[in-house]
């Protein structure tokens, strides 16, 4: 599934947002901006994760997925309201935030377990992958502009948890029948390219048309 996302993973690097994340040198305005839609994404995200858990088979992937639901709305939440404060409740999603977390919400409520354990695997993979290569690039982080969010998804808890989403959904392709993989590897190339369009989207500040 990584290996058939390889060309849409260079594409994210290439991004002009993630490469300013990168260097430092993206504008304020356009993180506010990404960061106050995240805020809204992870809400949408930590109830497709919740989802998960209450269809997980068995104890220890219903306790992952029920702390990763957590973790995405009180740890990563603590680094949004760190930098851009609390996002009120009536703000609005743009098209691709609400696209991408309609996306994930319709596998939860209309696929089974492995299709949706496929659906979320971008989410930590993709960000622990970008996460570790700009620290490794930005080096000392202290006096980076963006030093709190490449310390936070270059962390070794959130590697952990990735590896763990990984071998769960390995386990699961392991399993299933060959329908069951072809939606699984499906949902894995469209979630992550929502994640391509959702740094995109933050570059361009996307807006609805009216
Ligand atoms: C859009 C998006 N994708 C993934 C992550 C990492 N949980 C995030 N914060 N935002």
């Amino acid at each position: 599934m990584w290996a058939a996302t390889a060309r849409t993973r260079d594409a994210i690097d290439a991004l002009p947002f993630v490469r300013g994340l990168g260097d430092g040198s993206l504008d304020r305005d356009r993180f506010a901006y990404y960061m106050t839609q995240d805020a809204l994404y992870l809400r949408g995200f930590a109830r497709a994760l919740a989802s998960a858990a209450a269809k997980a088979p068995n104890g220890e992937e219903i306790a992952f997925f029920a702390k990763a639901a957590h973790d995405a709305i009180v740890v990563e939440g603590a680094l949004h309201e760190d930098q851009v404060g609390r996002v009120a409740d009536e703000a609005e999603p743009s098209p691709t935030c609400n696209a991408y977390t309609s996306y994930v919400l319709s596998v939860a409520h209309t696929q089974g377990y492995p299709e949706l354990v496929a659906a979320v695997l971008p989410c930590f993979w993709v960000y622990a992958d970008v996460g570790e290569r700009l620290m490794a690039k930005a080096g000392e982080l202290a006096d980076h502009a963006y030093g709190e969010w490449i310390a936070t998804y270059a962390d070794e808890e959130f590697a952990q948890a990735t590896e763990q989403a990984k071998a769960i959904a390995d386990r699961q392709a392991a399993a299933a029948d060959p329908g069951t993989v072809a939606r699984m590897r499906e949902a894995f190339h469209r979630a992550t390219t929502y994640e391509w369009m959702f740094w995109d989207a933050a570059w361009r500040r996307e807006a609805w048309a009216h």
